[in-house]
């Protein structure tokens, strides 16, 4: 698996001469146009083979696509191999190959028993028992802080793949929640991010979540270190720390060594990524929230999009599906980003979670192989739920020199009804895709603002439209459906990186960093001047010295 340059897959030569020769062609209005069974060729219902009933509609009719470009893309994977790296990361197969990992997030979900030969595989059930059997205690009021309360208040303590998942997953089942139970999640080193948490919490009745999947992470630590200092000044004795501390983790000596038990440690496993462990122990707070059979629907709806994924062949295939159409932009149109764009408050922390999820994964110049690419890897992941982002970003989406794919996610009816409100969500949800494809012409400005108006007023009016886009509808917010959807993008990135060749599941990229600030924080600490540095790194230095109070 040394992933090949993309760049010399003969389908790969194919795309660059169909879109040199034939991009003026690829005109939206025109394909609509000369197609009406267009929508119906190019959008799919995906519906659950397992678990609790889960569908949604995938329209990518939207996008700069024919049927020809849609076959040689489809080529593009089965050159690749996108097939057989599947099945090699859900067998158990080390395809993490710079770190000699398996790659099992999907064992996590694995109702179906897929045979995965693995160190840890087989404990998994183990932990989901452990998490049951806790969650349900501190949600019933069986579980005790120090003093006889009851815990009323969880703070999750951890950063990226540690943080993003539970505050998103406990974000969009919101509708699901315990409403007595407040969840409050600090992942910053920024003092302020854990000071004003405490504000807000009750040592004899709040409950610390260590999450950390290494238990080395300076941010995860220190916070932690803060919090049971703050615990401590009440509870005075370290016994009682047992009550109120648990930790999520891979590293059973650290965790301990910290002074948490290994009674109250939730385990997972190094074939875990961070931005990918959700599913894992670091779930533990999205079980509190929202209760355990919620997080096994969660989990049972990832695994119905898992064995889609899996035996679905590629042309019906629709986390491949979004990952072609998303390579033909960022690889032939030069887009940098993609919008995630969710017309669904619940759904507000979406794109902030896919942007470790899809960034930290295929944010790589080189090969498997060593090889420094010559094309486009991970794009810019961003977005926010509409309609918001309407009276933020759209102006540049619309009118911009940009080309900036989006994706739009909803939900055909409300779990909270209220009149008009989610026709009129809808309306925007339904109206933004088409003015995108459609755009507005000269002619149609000039039949609005009349025979005096400016020509600068009417070019500055014209809508150009043939922007691309997906959209996705489902019927509610559950917690199946949502676990289909994370398990749809994360196959999505898998596959674009088996495409490009490179490594998905390390992260090289943030290790150099963490070794600066590491080496300038140790001469922070002394009073001489700092040495080493160029003259802008100094310079900042010098006036931070001019000015700190600690
Ligand atoms: O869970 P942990 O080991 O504390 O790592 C936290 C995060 O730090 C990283 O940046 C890796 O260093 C992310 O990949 C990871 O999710």
């Amino acid at each position: 698996m040394s992933g090949k340059l993309a760049s010399e897959y003969p389908s790969w030569k194919k795309l660059q001469s169909i879109y040199d020769n034939e991009r003026a062609s690829l005109v939206l209005k025109d394909l609509f146009a000369a197609d009406p069974e267009r929508f119906s060729k190019f959008s799919s219902e995906y519906k659950s083979t397992y678990g609790p009933e889960t569908t949604f509609l995938l329209d990518y009719s939207k996008n700069l696509i024919t049927a020809p470009i849609l076959e040689t893309l489809l080529s593009l994977a089965k050159e690749a191999g996108v097939e057989d790296v599947r099945d090699k990361m859900f067998a158990g197969e080390h395809i993490n190959t710079s770190e000699d990992r398996a790659v099992l997030h999907v064992a996590l979900r694995n109702f179906d028993d897929f045979k995965i030969q693995e160190e840890g595989a087989s404990e998994v059930s183990a932990v989901l028992e452990h998490i049951k059997t806790f969650t349900e205690a501190v949600r019933s009021g069986e579980w005790k802080g120090y003093t006889g309360k009851t815990i009323n208040t969880i703070v999750n303590i951890g950063i990226g793949g540690s943080d993003l998942g539970p505050v998103m997953v406990t974000e969009a089942l919101k509708a699901y929640s315990k409403r007595d139970l407040t969840a409050h999640f600090v992942s910053n080193i920024d003092g302020t991010h854990i000071a004003e948490t405490l504000r807000a919490c009750d040592p004899e009745t709040t409950l610390f979540i260590i999450a950390s999947k290494t238990f080395t992470t300076q941010e995860t630590i220190t916070n932690a270190e803060s919090a049971k200092s703050w615990f401590l000044k009440a509870a005075k004795e370290d016994a009682h720390v047992a009550k109120h501390f648990v930790a999520l983790s891979t590293n059973t000596k650290a965790v301990t060594a910290f002074g948490i038990s290994a009674d109250n440690m939730f385990q997972f496993w190094d074939w875990v990524g961070g931005r990918y462990s959700l599913w894992s122990a670091i779930g533990l707070s999205i079980a509190l929230v929202i209760g355990f059979d919620n997080f096994q629907q969660l989990l049972q709806g990832a695994h119905g999009m898992d064995k889609h994924f899996r035996e679905t062949p590629l042309e019906k295939n629709l986390p491949v599906l979004l990952a072609l159409v998303g390579i033909w932009y960022n690889d032939f149109y030069g887009s940098q980003t993609h919008a995630l764009l969710p017309y669904d408050q619940y759904l507000h922390k979406f794109a902030d979670y896919f942007q470790q999820g899809d960034m930290e994964s295929n944010g790589k110049f080189v090969t498997k192989g060593g090889q420094r690419v010559d094309y486009q890897t991970g794009p810019i992941i961003w977005g926010a739920a509409g309609t918001n982002g309407q009276h933020s970003f759209y102006q540049l989406v619309h009118q911009g020199t940009k080309l900036i794919p989006c994706d739009f996610i909803a939900p055909a009816t409300s779990l909270n009804p209220l009149g008009i409100h989610h026709r009129i969500l809808l309306s925007n949800y339904f109206a933004q895709p088409e003015a995108l494809a459609f755009g507005k012409t000269e002619e149609q400005v000039k039949q609005e603002v009349g025979p005096n108006a400016s020509e600068a007023l009417i070019k500055s009016k014209v809508f150009e439209g043939n922007r691309p886009s997906n959209s996705i509808m489902f019927p509610v917010m559950t917690p199946s459906t949502l676990g289909a959807l994370i398990a749809l993008y994360e196959h999505k990135i898998f596959t674009q990186g088996v495409i490009w060749g490179i490594n998905s599941f390390d992260q090289m990229g943030v290790e150099l960093g963490k070794i600066l600030a590491k080496n300038i924080l140790a001469q922070l600490e002394k009073p001489d001047d700092v040495k080493g540095h160029d003259s802008s790194t100094t310079g900042l230095i010098h006036y931070y010295q001019k000015y700190r109070k600690e």
